[in-house]
């Protein structure tokens, strides 16, 4: 039998940024395995390095020690097997809906049929049928959210990156997007990396949420979310596994805050 190897590995990484003034050790002995199509989410208090980690994945920056592996190869450079989604997720203002989903597919150098029906495809899921045509001003904050993950998976990565993805959005959207998000992940099955400061975000979504401590970061817990798929996005939250969970993680969370850095 061959081993499957897992998507993501993260070994013993450390990195460091420096400036003229002093140097800032943002994470420290860090390890971390994401299996191929496992949803992992990363909390943690502000600055103990979540977006350090997502640069290293995407080859934005180097690590002072340790390494990262996707599919087994070191990360050098930014992968294309890579899908990000950021908080601040620009779509490009200048182009419709249609064509800010079709991106993808023309990087990627699909004929024009193909990428007009893989963003046909997307834009459907998000349930933006009919808004093709529009741009992305005449959009509310939900819908540019609901094009921006249609855009990425259009891109369809192997690996998802993404950074507090519904962040700017209010609560009773965000909960909406959260459902939607879900539904079209759980479609897909690719392997996702999620940062969120929200726990019951992250169960709700999760095979694993993973807690960071202070600076320098590091993982200080890692939590499995053993609640069956697919899983309602609202309501698994009124499931007394959840609800342990979620204090078992706040706890977590709350040691990991004690934790001085340097
Ligand atoms: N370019 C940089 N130069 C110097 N220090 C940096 C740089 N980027 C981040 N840092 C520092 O590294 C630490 C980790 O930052 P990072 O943005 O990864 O944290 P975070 O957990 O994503 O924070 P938040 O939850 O507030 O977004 C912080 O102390 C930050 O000040």
């Amino acid at each position: 039998m061959t081993e499957r190897k897992p998507k993501l590995e993260i070994q013993n990484l450390s990195v460091r940024y420096h400036s003229k003034e002093r140097s800032t050790l943002a994470l420290t002995e860090v390890d971390l395995t994401i299996e191929d199509g496992q949803f992992v989410a990363v909390v943690g208090p502000s600055g103990c390095g979540k977006s350090t980690l997502l640069k290293v994945v995407s080859g934005l920056i180097k690590p002072a020690e340790g390494r990262a592996l996707l599919d087994g190869e070191v990360i050098e450079g930014i992968p294309n097997e890579v899908g990000m989604v950021f908080q601040n997720d620009a779509l490009l203002p200048w182009k419709s809906v249609l064509d800010n989903v079709r991106l993808p597919s023309v990087v990627k150098n699909k004929s024009r049929e193909e990428q007009e029906e893989i963003a046909r495809k997307y834009i459907n899921m998000v349930g933006l049928t009919g808004f093709e045509e529009f741009y992305p001003k005449q959009l509310s904050g939900g819908m540019k959210k609901r094009v921006a993950l249609a855009r990425a998976f259009a891109y369809d990565p192997s690996l998802y990156l993404m950074d507090e993805p519904f962040g700017p959005l209010d609560a009773q959207t965000r909960v909406i997007i959260g459902e939607e998000f879900l539904r079209m992940w759980e479609q897909v099955g690719k392997s996702v990396l999620f940062i969120t400061h929200d726990i019951e975000e992250a169960i709700a979504l999760s095979d694993k949420v993973v807690v960071m401590s202070n600076r320098p970061g590091r993982i200080s817990a890692e939590f499995e979310v053993d609640i069956e798929r697919p899983r309602p996005f609202y309501e698994t939250r009124f499931d007394p596994r959840f609800q342990r969970l979620q204090k078992e993680i706040w706890e977590a969370l709350a040691d990991s805050k004690k934790e001085v850095g340097v």
